[in-house]
C-alpha cells in the first residue's frame, strides 16, 4: 500500500538520527531547513556532520535512553541488527522512524521534494524506485512558472483582503479561486487598479453586466 503525504510540522521537533555517514548527512541536509532539532549519534561522525551549525552529535554506540523525548528517529547506520532494536523501541514508544535501508521498517519515507518558497511538491513511489522520483521531481521543476513564489505571496495576502471585502463565505471563495487561477494562467500579479475592477464585479454582479 502506498504511503499517505501528510506535511509535518518540524520547527524545534526533536529528531534523532543513529549514524553519522553520507546517508545519514543528506537526510541532516534534507531537514535542515525546516527547523528541527537534530542529535546524531554514531560510533564515527563525518566531519561535514560536525561542521553543520546547530547539529548535536555524540561520537558512540548508541543508547537506548538516546530516543527519549524524541519525535522522530532516523536510523542511517546500515547495521541490521541495531536497526531492528531502534525499531522496537522506537515501535513501543510510538516514535516515528525511518530506517534509510530497509523500507519496510519506515513508518515515514522521504519524497523527492520540488521547493519553491511556501510550494512544498513531495513526490513519492513508496519505496518502488527513488530514482524515477528524483526525475519526475526534475520535470515538474521545469514546467513551474518561474515567478510561482510571487504568484503564491501575493495569493495569500489576499486571503485577509477578501476575508475584509467580501462577508458572504461562498462569494470568497468563488474570489479567491478566481484569482488563484487568473495568476496562475497569465503567470502575473494583477495591480491595484485591476483587483479593484474584479472585486467589484464580484460584489455588484448585475450593475457590471
Ligand atoms: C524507502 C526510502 C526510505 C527513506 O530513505 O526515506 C528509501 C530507501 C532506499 N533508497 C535506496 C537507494 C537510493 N536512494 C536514492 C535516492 C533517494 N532516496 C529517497 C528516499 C527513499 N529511499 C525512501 C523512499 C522514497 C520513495 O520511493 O518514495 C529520496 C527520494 C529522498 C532522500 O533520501 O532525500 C532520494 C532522492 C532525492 C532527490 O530526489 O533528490 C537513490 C538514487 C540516487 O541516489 O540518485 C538510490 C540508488 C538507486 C536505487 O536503489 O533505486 C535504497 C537501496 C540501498 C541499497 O541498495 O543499499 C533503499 C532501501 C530500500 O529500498 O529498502
Ligand atoms: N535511503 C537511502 O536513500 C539510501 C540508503 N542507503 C543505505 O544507508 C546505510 C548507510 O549508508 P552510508 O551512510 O553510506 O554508510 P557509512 O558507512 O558512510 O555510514 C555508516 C554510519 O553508521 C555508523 N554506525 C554503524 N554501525 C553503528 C553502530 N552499531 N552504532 C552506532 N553507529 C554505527 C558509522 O559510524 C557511520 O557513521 C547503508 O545501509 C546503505 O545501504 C544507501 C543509499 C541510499
Amino acid at each position: 500500500m502506498a504511503y499517505f503525504p501528510f506535511y509535518v510540522e518540524l520547527k524545534d521537533v526533536s529528531v534523532l538520527i543513529v549514524g553519522g555517514g553520507k546517508v545519514a548527512l543528506h537526510k541532516v541536509k534534507r531537514i535542515l531547513d525546516y527547523g528541527p532539532k537534530i542529535k546524531v549519534v554514531a560510533k564515527k561522525v563525518d566531519e561535514r556532520i560536525k561542521n553543520i551549525k546547530g547539529v548535536e552529535w555524540e561520537e558512540r554506540e548508541f543508547e537506548d535512553s538516546d530516543v527519549e523525548g524524541v519525535r522522530f528517529v532516523i536510523a542511517a547506520a546500515g547495521d541490521e541488527e541495531l536497526d531492528e532494536h531502534i525499531t522496537s523501541l522506537c515501535n513501543d514508544k510510538g516514535i516515528l522512524i525511518n530506517v534509510v535501508d530497509v523500507k519496510d521498517k519506515c513508518d515515514f519515507i522521504f519524497p523527492s521534494v520540488v521547493s519553491r518558497g511556501k510550494l512544498e511538491i513531495g513526490i513519492s513511489s513508496s519505496g518502488a524506485s527513488p530514482r524515477i522520483t528524483t526525475l519526475l521531481a526534475g520535470e515538474i521543476d521545469n514546467i513551474l512558472p518561474d515567478n510561482i513564489e510571487e504568484i503564491l505571496d501575493y495569493l495569500e495576502k489576499l486571503r485577509p483582503y477578501a476575508k475584509q471585502k467580501i462577508s458572504n463565505d461562498v462569494l470568497r471563495a468563488r474570489f479567491l479561486s478566481y484569482m488563484a487561477e487568473l495568476t496562475y494562467s497569465r503567470r502575473n500579479i494583477p495591480d491595484d487598479e485591476e483587483l479593484e475592477k474584479i472585486l467589484n464585479k464580484f460584489l455588484n454582479p448585475i450593475e457590471t453586466i
